[in-house]
């Protein structure tokens, strides 16, 4: 088998609305796949349907050599799933959780002991493991949900957002573990996210998505050569004029606002400086700061989409991309 997971012209519909547009991509054994879009690009929807949950409109996919619409029970036995809206059972300890979901996947008894220490010890919740679920963190909660995952040796796990609504300190912890995951087990891990950081250090490749379709694909690092030049971040206080006032003068490859910045990517940021000043100064547009960087991830996504990533889940995103920009 050439790639553990193929798609072709994967489509999706919802009546007029088209959630996953034509995608096409290989993922090859082994390899830690992010999936990155703003909110509704169709990510979970494209997920969804290598998880045979829901049925593809058109094309297909193939997952560990298996078709998701015509073998969906071999699918679901090579998968393991952590999507973003989990059910836990409280009643139960992280234990009998584990031991109960082993059960519902097949798990021999012979080897279920084994095991369950075995992906205990992966997320650290050895100690924990007697107590009920209700009196975990979320943080070790979402540990306990990649622990049960992996329960039934998948080829292929399928992160949703795993570290969305947790501290920095529970994502370091999760991104260690997804770390040490590739290392002990001979998993492949397909991740969805919204946090440009964790695309960034996690993922050997990265599917940007927009609007349901692919509008970029490669490792992080090509991403961000391949847009070349520099940014310009700048804060000012018309920052709609200034753009437009930019724009015009064509000076810039791309120029958009981002949050409270505009984000103007140039050839060389150096000789262009006097000039982006110079502009402001004849529109009398006061500049509170300004800033020249390499390309960062948010910028190739910026290139791309025309568009800052948002997250309209909440404002620890905006706040996050706010204290990573500040230099
Ligand atoms: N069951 C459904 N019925 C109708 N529309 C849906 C359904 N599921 C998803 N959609 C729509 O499809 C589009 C893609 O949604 P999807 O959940 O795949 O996006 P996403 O990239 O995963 O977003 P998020 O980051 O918010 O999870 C959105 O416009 C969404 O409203």
């Amino acid at each position: 088998m050439a790639h553990i997971i193929e798609t072709r012209d994967l489509t999706r519909k919802f009546g007029s609305l088209t959630a996953v547009d034509n995608i096409s991509f290989d993922v090859e054994s082994g390899e830690i796949f992010g999936l990155l879009g703003p909110n509704g690009a169709g990510k979970s929807t494209t997920i969804s349907m290598l998880c045979t949950i829901l049925r593809p409109t058109s094309g297909t996919a193939t997952v560990n050599g298996f078709d998701v619409v015509k073998q969906p029970s071999q699918v679901r036995k090579s998968i393991g799933i952590v999507f973003q809206d989990p059910s836990i059972d409280d009643k139960l300890t992280g234990r009998e959780n584990l031991a109960m979901h082993g059960d519902l996947y097949g798990v021999p008894r012979s080897e279920m002991g084994k095991r369950i220490d075995e992906v205990l010890k992966l997320v650290e919740l050895e100690d924990r493991q007697h107590d009920f679920m209700s009196t975990y963190s979320s943080g070790m909660r979402r540990r306990l949900e990649i622990a049960r995952s992996l329960i039934h040796y998948p080829k292929v796990l399928f992160l949703d957002e795993p570290t969305i609504g947790l501290d920095p300190q529970s994502r370091d912890h999760i991104w260690s573990y997804i770390r040490e995951l590739i290392k002990k087990e001979n998993i492949t891990i397909i991740l969805t996210t919204h946090y440009m950081e964790e695309a960034d250090k996690l993922c050997g490749r990265i599917a940007i998505v927009d609007h349901g379709k692919i509008v970029a694909l490669d490792t992080p690092k090509k991403l961000k050569e391949e847009l070349g030049g520099e940014t310009i971040t700048l804060k000012t206080r018309n920052n709609v004029l200034f753009l437009e006032k930019v724009k015009e003068a064509g000076i810039a490859r791309s120029a958009v606002i981002a949050g409270e910045e505009v984000k103007l990517t140039v050839e060389n940021a150096h000789t262009l400086l006097p000039r982006v000043i110079n502009i402001a100064a004849e529109h009398k547009v006061y500049i509170e700061s300004i800033s020249v960087q390499e390309p960062q991830l948010d910028d190739v996504f910026l290139h791309y989409t025309g568009r800052a990533l948002r997250d309209s889940k909440g404002k620890e995103m905006s706040a996050m991309m706010r204290m990573r920009r500040r230099p």
